[in-house]
């Protein structure tokens, strides 16, 4: 039986691994667990078995996957898979050329590529549609099944360029499927955000070894991991998701709700911040705990109305930072991330990159320089810390903030003279396939806050960093039915107008500290947006 190319289901690609089986179990019955629960590829992958015993276990296997009508791939072995008329190879970067296979293979036979950065997509698209049907985009994430590993994880980031340079070189037969270290807490993020930069494709599917391989109930883990993908909303946080613009009413709304609820909200942040934040948080009515114990953070992260406000000025050890990511992305707590010095120097880029490809983050905030940097349209590394020197003209600012809103599915915010807000969560729809439906950056809704020049704003410590304590506290106290767009827009209209209100009563920067809190502290608790002096306008 020869399946047609074009029905192939790359959905739930099972790749095997014999090493790695559960006692009671076999290499055949984690692949008919598999397949009776949804597993839609399967490719036999045992790099340290004799040919003899191979060939043995590859023809088992075709049984069971000819039962359930699904295809078997043979990994690296052409000549295993010739022996046995199995439906197609997978072969790496260094395994015979693709052309060779396909002069072996002939047409009809699925051919599938390891790839892993858009050079080898130049190559591929230059063999025509004749040679690679699809490709193994990874290795997405750290893991332990591939021995020698040469790729370093290139996270959804990386897949994005790969899936773009499939566009850019016009490779549209191409299929592709995301892999390594593929689990139940990444699978929907790598849907979500694995998409081509001109929204026309997302990967195909999901291929994995060790969240089946391994599992001791096999059956259990694929019918999780099938209810998973076959989801087409990725509710990464308890609040709602829509792209409404906000208004006066829905920031009273907001308020209310984060007066009510008193958000706890953990600061992992700078030394300098520290104080300050922890002073606007509770002049938002929110709770603030300043705690940097890895061993503590899942039990904050499961308090009522708990926000994590990630600062990366001066930082925790990594493995807290991730270990924070992890716990507020378990129970869909809100993260506002803040790379403080995004690339200032290559420790900071190398943190800051790793963080943002570790969970899903509600908000990124950054300065004019971070945000540029990060949508990549700022090439000069940026001078020290502070705000981006020069003037950036605002359609710049405003496309580099719904790109960074894009490329991480967030609520990405740009403070400076002017302030941007964009919302790239999509309502958490996410599809395989089909990406956004070709709906792109530029297409997302964004919003400019005007609000004056507030020179003194940059005379006082921290406070960038507490415009994100601000966020952290909104974010946080939104009610399962609060508007996410609305609670971001809401904090930096509020802070702004504080800050705008603050600089007429103060005497210098000294006095503008205090008179900062005091102003957000009597707006918010007044709760009248309508009377604020910060201007909203959709871009
Ligand atoms: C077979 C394979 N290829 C990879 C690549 O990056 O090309 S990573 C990998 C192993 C993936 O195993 P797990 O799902 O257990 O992380
Ligand atoms: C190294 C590999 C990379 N990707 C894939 C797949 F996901 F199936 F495309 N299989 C492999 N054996
Ligand atoms: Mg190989």
């Amino acid at each position: 039986m020869v399946f047609a190319k074009e029905d192939v289901n790359y959905s739930l690609y099972l790749v095997t691994d014999s090493t790695m089986l559960p006692p009671g179990t076999t290499l055949y019955s984690q692949v008919e667990a598999g397949l009776k629960n949804g597993v839609t590829l399967v490719q036999i992958r045992e790099k340290d078995t004799e040919t003899g015993s191979f060939i043995e276990e590859a023809l088992d296997v075709q049984k069971i996957c000819k039962k359930y009508n699904v295809p078997l791939i043979i990994n690296d072995r052409i000549d295993v898979a010739m022996a046995i008329d199995a439906d197609g190879v997978h072969v790496g970067q260094q395994d015979m050329p693709i052309p060779m296979v396909r002069k072996l293979l002939g047409p009809s036979k699925i051919i599938g590529w390891s790839v892993g950065k858009p050079s080898e997509v130049e190559t591929l698209a230059k063999w025509g549609p004749d040679m690679v049907d699809y490709i193994g985009v990874g290795t997405l994430f750290p893991t332990l099944t591939k021995k020698n590993p040469k790729k370093s994880p290139m996270g959804p980031q990386g897949a994005i360029a790969v899936l773009d340079a499939l566009e850019e070189y016009k490779a549209s037969w191409c299929r592709t499927v995301g892999i390594g270290g593929l689990h139940p807490d990444n699978i929907q993020r790598v849907i979500s955000q694995c998409v081509a930069t001109n929204g026309k494709r997302s990967l195909d599917g999901i291929s994995l070894v060790s969240d089946i391989m391994a599992a001791p109930d096999a059956c259990a883990a694929t019918v999780r991991l099938r209810e998973m993908i076959d989801r087409t909303k990725y509710q990464f946080v308890d609040c709602e998701l829509n792209e409404s613009f906000p208004t006066a009413v829905s920031i009273k709304s907001v308020i209310s709700q984060v007066s009510s609820n008193r958000p706890l909200v953990q600061h992992v942040t700078n030394k300098v911040h520290q104080n300050f934040g922890a002073n606007v948080t509770l002049a938002l009515g929110s709770s603030p705990i300043m705690s940097e114990i890895q061993s503590e953070v899942s039990e904050l992260a499961r308090i009522p109305n708990a926000s994590l406000l990630l600062n990366t000025g001066s930082v925790a050890p990594i493995e807290m930072l991730k270990a924070a990511i992890n716990a507020y992305n378990e129970v869909n707590r809100p993260i506002t991330f803040d790379p403080v010095g995004y690339s200032a120097t290559e420790t900071r880029l190398c943190l800051n990159n790793t963080l943002l490809t570790y969970g899903q983050f509600a908000c990124i905030k950054g300065n004019s320089s971070e945000i540029l940097f990060l949508a990549k349209l700022n090439n000069d590394k940026m001078k020290g810390v502070d705000a981006g020197s020069g003037k950036n003209d605002d359609a710049l600012l405003a496309r580099a903030t719904q790109i960074v809103a894009f490329k991480y599915k967030t609520i990405a915010v740009c403070t400076g003279e002017h302030d941007f807000i964009a919302d790239g969560t999509f309502g958490g729809e996410c599809k395989l396939s089909s990406g956004t439906a070709g709906v792109t950056a530029e297409g997302l809704p964004c919003v400019m806050i005007e609000n004056g020049s507030i020179p003194i704003m940059g005379d006082i410590t921290a406070s960038g960093c507490s415009l994100g304590s601000t966020i952290a506290s909104f974010v946080g106290g939104l009610d399962p039915t609060g508007n996410l767009f609305d609670a971001v827009v809401g904090a930096v209209l509020l802070y702004k107008t504080a800050g705008k209100l603050a600089s007429t009563r103060c005497q210098g920067s000294g006095s503008f500290h205090v008179q900062l809190i005091d102003a957000l502290y009597q707006l918010f608790h007044e709760n009248k947006p309508e009377k604020w002096s910060a201007s909203l306008k959709k871009f």
